[in-house]
């Protein structure tokens, strides 16, 4: 098949786009730019990839249709909430990295995007690709999830399925590195403000809160709300979700680990490792979520450890896990990812 990637510039397009080099169902990759209005070399645009010898192309819908079977678009929000439309509309294959067509509503994405959102019939044709439980087998326009969204509702699902928890009782703490703000930079993630430091930001705010939110309610409708907060820390790339929640009466830490393993032995890129934590070193640069708990019988909460590296399964892992699914390819392909380990 032939690929198109819209994004290269920034850094899940730029970590996409060598995946997708090794991916063993792509002939060609076909890089567009929204910059460009002639044919550039790609060193011109990305000079991360210097010694490449390849084209990018002005961005242009028609194109793009003619020459691919699918596109990916990593770009900024508000991007696809105007570009999607042609795509839907011809039932182009899309996968969508940016949280644009994540949510239900118009209304949602503008009160916590704080941008015009995609119309109503767009949103309603976009499909969730949280991979393990949303298999987008058949559908045109994947919307993959945050970064945050993934770590987080990996590390809940098996308690909320299992109606495990007291599902409004969860309280979430992540922390991520701050490749997870693109490469703009900006004051908190200035190198003289990240390092050596942890900054707490967007409380309450943050627009991964109604994208979880709206996936725990289709696994249980009592999910009413979720406490969640987001931490920068000094590292480049990983998320750890730290995750509490009361368990339901009855329920032991026996049935904690159950329904884990229930969930995810058979998953090639969850690994559940019982009571011993992961660390996000484990997982970067890799398409793997590490999941850990503690559960406390005198207070009776469960804590859950989640982690993700969030270029790859909090991207653009996910994001050719999803082609896989969509084109029924093996889900492993183009993933086989080593951790750096050091
Ligand atoms: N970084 C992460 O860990 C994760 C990111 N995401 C989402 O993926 C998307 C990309 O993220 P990231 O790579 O970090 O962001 P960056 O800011 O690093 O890159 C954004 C990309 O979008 C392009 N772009 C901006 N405006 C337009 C436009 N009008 N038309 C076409 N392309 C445009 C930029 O091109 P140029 O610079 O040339 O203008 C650049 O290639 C975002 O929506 C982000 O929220 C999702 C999960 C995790
Ligand atoms: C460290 C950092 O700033 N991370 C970003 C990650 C979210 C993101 O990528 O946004 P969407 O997936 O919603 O488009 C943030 O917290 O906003």
């Amino acid at each position: 098949m032939q690929a198109a990637l819209v994004g290269v510039t920034g850094y899940a397009g730029m970590v996409l786009y060598q995946l997708l080099k090794g991916h063993p169902n792509i002939k060609k990759i076909n890089i567009y730019d929204h910059k460009l209005t002639a044919p550039a070399d790609l060193a011109s645009v990305a000079p991360v990839f210097k010694y490449e010898n390849v084209q990018v192309q002005p961005y242009e819908p028609s194109q793009i249709m003619a020459a691919n079977d699918v596109v990916f678009f990593a770009t900024s929000a508000g991007v696809t909430a105007k570009a999607s439309q042609p795509f839907l509309d011809n039932h182009f294959p899309v996968i969508d990295l940016s949280g644009d067509l994540r949510l239900n509503t118009r209304d949602q994405y503008e009160k916590w995007y704080h941008k015009p959102a995609a119309p109503e019939k767009s949103l309603q044709q976009a499909h969730y690709g949280l991979a393990e439980f949303e298999s987008v087998k058949g559908q045109t326009y994947v919307a993959n999830p945050g970064c945050y969204a993934t770590a987080t509702l990996l590390g809940l699902a098996p308690l909320v399925q299992k109606q495990l928890i007291d599902v409004n009782s969860i309280i979430v703490d992540a922390k991520s590195g701050t490749s997870g703000a693109g490469k703009k930079l900006s004051a908190s993630t200035h190198f003289t403000e990240a390092n050596d430091n942890l900054q707490i930001y967007k409380p309450n705010q943050h627009q991964h809160i109604p994208e979880i939110v709206q996936e725990l309610q289709k696994w249980d409708q009592h999910v009413s709300t979720i406490q969640f907060m987001t931490t920068l820390i000094p590292v480049t790339r990983g998320i750890m979700s730290t995750i509490y929640a009361r368990v339901n009466a009855g329920v032991n830490q026996a049935q904690l680990e159950q329904a884990y393993h229930h969930s995810y032995d058979q998953q090639p890129f969850v690994h559940f490792t019982d009571t011993e934590l992961p660390t996000i070193k484990q997982v970067v640069g890799t398409n793997n979520c590490d999941i850990g708990l503690a559960y406390n019988p005198e207070t009776k909460i469960v804590m859950i450890d989640s982690v993700i590296d969030n270029m790859l399964k909090g991207a653009a892992g996910q994001a050719v896990q999803n082609l896989n699914q969509m084109f029924d390819y093996p889900e492993t392909a183009g993933l086989a990812l080593q951790p750096a380990l050091i």
